[in-house]
Formats: C-alpha cells, structure tokens, sequence
C-alpha cells in the first residue's frame, strides 16, 4: 500500500496495491495489517456508502463531536470525487487549514482523515460512490455541520460553490466563525 503524505501530517492518502490482470484487478481496500505497517492502528466499526447522483453533489463540511468522533477513510467505488479536511484539533499547528484529493474509482486513493477534522466531498461525476469506514458509530446527537464554502476556511472545492447540490442541512449549516471546536490536538 502506498502512503502519501499532505500538507497536514496526520491526513494520509493510501492507495491500496492493485493486482491487474485480463479480467481486470483485484485489491484488498483494507487490511488492518497493511494499516498496522504503515502506523495506523485504527478499529473501525462502521462501513458507509452514499450515492451521488449528480456531479457537483457536495456532502459536508461534517464532524461528530466527542463521545463520538469519529475517523474516516474514505475512497471511490464509481465516479470521482474531490475530498477535503479541514483541521480543527485546538493547539494543531494546521487548526482551521484544509487538504483536498481526487479520489476517484480510477485512482484507488484512499484519504485518512483522523478525529478532530470536518470532512466533506464534492462529486466530480454524476453516479458516484463513495465507500467510507469510520471508527465510532453514528450519532445524530454528536452530529455537526460547518458551511462548506464559509469564507474563513477559504476551500478551493474546484467546482461553482453557488451551483452546489446541498442537503438542506448543508445548506443552512452554520459559518465556521460561530464554530466552537470540541477536539483537542493531542501530540507531543
Ligand atoms: C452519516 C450517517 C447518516 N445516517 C442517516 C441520517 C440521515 O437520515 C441520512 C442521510 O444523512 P446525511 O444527510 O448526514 O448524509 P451525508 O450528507 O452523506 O453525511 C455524511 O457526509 C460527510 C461526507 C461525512 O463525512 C459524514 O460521514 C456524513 O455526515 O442517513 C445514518 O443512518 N448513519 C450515518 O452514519
């Protein structure tokens, strides 16, 4: 499995090895020993998939907050999608920066973001899906939304921000101004 870094240190983009052959390929998307090797020990106890239906479908700026937040690795099963986390661990030297990745079925990228950071995508093709493992479980009542295209956080999604398909959640979730981060950056 390969491991690229990004601008913040702990968001990792992992690309799983893939075995072509004439039928096509075959890859382990996950394995808790790849993960173990290259540093992550991570229990996951949740898969998602959500389905776009149309490019330029954004989902987020989403956190859970303690007791219940959560990590995620995420990666695209069908279509592209244009990934991003946003750090807001208090104290982290990144707090309030973003990173952003094309993954896509293609690619086989995988984006790790860990607790503590806003998580959201924006499709880059109709019918895409996104596959995604989290470390908690849902909790609606940890459940928390930031504007995706709030201007503080300044992100470059690549697409028109104003012809975004939102759920109405997303379209009425706060600015990151009013945002009080529950995470704390815990490193030495
Ligand atoms: C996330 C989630 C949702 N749901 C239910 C709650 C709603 O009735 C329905 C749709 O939920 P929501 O509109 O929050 O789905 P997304 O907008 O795709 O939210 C996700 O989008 C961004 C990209 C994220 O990083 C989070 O994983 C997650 O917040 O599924 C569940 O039953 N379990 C779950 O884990």
């Amino acid at each position: 499995m390969d491991v690229t870094a990004t601008e913040i240190p702990d968001v990792l983009i992992l690309t799983p090895r893939r075995f072509a052959d004439a039928r096509g390929f075959f890859s382990e998307t996950w394995s808790a020993r790849a993960m173990a090797a290259v540093g992550l020990d991570v229990a996951f106890v949740q898969d998602n998939h959500s389905r776009s239906t149309q490019a330029g479908t954004v989902r987020g700026l989403h956190y859970q907050r303690p007791p219940h937040a959560q990590g995620k690795l995420v990666r695209v099963a069908r279509g592209r999608i244009r990934d991003v986390a946003v750090d807001v661990r208090v104290g982290s030297p990144s707090y309030g920066r973003w990173v952003a990745a094309e993954l896509s079925a293609e690619n086989g990228a995988q984006l790790w973001a860990p607790r503590g950071f806003l998580h959201g995508f924006v499709t880059l093709e109709p019918d895409t899906d996104v596959i995604y493992k989290v470390d908690d479980f849902y909790s609606a009542d940890c459940d928390g939304a930031v504007r995706f295209d709030d201007p503080d956080l300044a992100i470059d999604w690549g697409v028109d921000p104003q012809a975004a398909t939102l759920s109405d959640k997303d379209a009425a979730a706060p600015a990151f101004a009013s945002f009080r981060s529950p995470f704390a950056f815990a490193h030495p």
